[in-house]
């Protein structure tokens, strides 16, 4: 099974999603996202996601990052870069709430464990008013 995130990337900030639920991964912060359905390109997954949890359209690019196998075992997650297209701005339709981390607020927040290394990855991309 594969999770897909979205690295969406605005003036040099990357956009942080806080887990509503459940119990286990609640208050822990993700990349917006889920798995990708049967049939499904991974790119429109991300799109699909983005519109569902935040309710803007997104443009998809490049992988930000490697796989990452998933705690459990049975499913890796792949992260795309991404940009709003449009004026709306996301809202927290299904997270407990969003921010905007610049490159020196990354660690402000207790991401998944299994973003870690995607958030490293992600370090060249912000800073330079990346967007
Ligand atoms: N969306 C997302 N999920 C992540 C990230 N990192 C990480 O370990 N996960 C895990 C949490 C969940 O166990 C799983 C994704 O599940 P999900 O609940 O977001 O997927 P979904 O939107 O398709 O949800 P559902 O339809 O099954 O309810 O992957 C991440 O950055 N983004």
């Amino acid at each position: 099974m594969v999770v897909v995130g979205a690295a969406i990337l605005s003036a040099g900030r990357v956009l942080a999603c806080e887990r509503a639920a459940p119990p286990e991964t609640a208050g822990r912060w993700e990349f917006p996202g889920g798995k990708v359905e049967p049939g499904e390109a991974e790119e429109d997954a991300v799109i699909r996601e983005c519109a569902e949890e935040l309710g803007v359209q997104v443009e998809v690019s490049a992988r930000v990052g490697g796989d990452v196998r998933m705690a459990h075992g049975r499913a890796v997650l792949r992260v795309y870069r991404a940009r709003l297209v449009g004026t709306a701005q996301p809202r927290a339709l299904e997270h407990a709430a969003l921010r905007w981390l610049a490159l020196g607020e990354l660690d402000s927040v207790p991401w998944l464990p299994a973003d870690r290394p995607i958030v490293a990855a992600l370090r060249p991309l912000l800073g330079g008013g990346a967007g």
